[in-house]
């Protein structure tokens, strides 16, 4: 009889809920920048609130490096967190250089509701009371989301504005993508040796990242959700 490799956590979850996945990476804003349709003011507003959750995104990561250190069995994975923690240094960097390119004034963005709703859910996330492979889930599928979002744009036949090209090969570019899939095989190496209580409870989150991540395109809209 012919071995089939057993699915990992990960490829079930990403089959199972693939129409909420979809509908976090290939959201009609993503798919404006990568046909060109883009309205410039949505992408400042994007800009300006992106600024304000990857501030809150350092703290988070900064917990997950602690939860690393504490209960991972893999060395490994410090490293890999502390990689992240690296491009992030650089990120905020490049936020404030992209802002004022687009005349966006960074000191002055007001966070809406549904960036409050992330930050607040990334808060909750940092409590020692979560468990390292609850959190590290939903760290991946918030750099996955990113990365397969603006990976699509780069796909061929992209008419990306050329303003826009940098954003897009930021988390779009294949050593993101790489870093993606090592917190991918971390997440399911920790998930393959957890109870089924934190397997489910992990589900739970990655399928709020998705929701978070949805919300959190729409506001580049500019109507005001509750
Ligand atoms: C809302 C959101 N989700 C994911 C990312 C990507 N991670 C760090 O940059 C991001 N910048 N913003």
């Amino acid at each position: 009889m012919e071995e089939t490799a057993k699915k990992t956590v990960t490829e079930t979850w990403l089959s199972k809920h693939r129409f909420q996945y979809k509908g976090a990476t290939r959201h009609p804003f993503i798919l404006s920048i990568r046909n060109g349709s883009v309205n410039f003011s949505s992408f400042k507003r994007w800009l300006g609130q992106d600024y304000i959750f990857v501030r809150s995104f350092v703290p988070f990561a900064a917990s997950i490096l602690m939860k690393s250190c504490k209960e991972s069995s893999d060395e490994s994975d410090m490293e890999v967190i502390l990689g992240g923690m690296a491009s992030l240094n650089d990120e905020i960097n490049w936020f404030k250089q992209q802002a004022s390119k687009f005349h966006v004034s960074l000191t002055s963005v007001v966070p809406q509701n549904a960036n409050v709703r992330y930050c607040k859910f990334l808060e909750n996330l940092m409590s020692s009371e979560i468990e390292y492979p609850v959190a590290i889930t939903a760290f991946w599928a918030i750099e996955a989301v990113y990365q397969e979002s603006f990976a699509h744009c780069l796909e061929e036949g992209n008419k990306i504005p050329q303003e826009l090209q940098a954003t897009c090969e930021r988390w779009g570019n294949a050593g993101f993508g790489a870093y993606c899939r090592s917190l991918r095989d971390i997440v399911d190496r920790c998930l393959q040796n957890a109870s089924q209580e934190v397997i489910s409870k992990a589900e739970v989150f990655f399928l709020s990242v998705v929701e978070h991540e949805v919300e959190f395109w729409n506001m580049s809209n500019g109507e005001a959700s509750v």
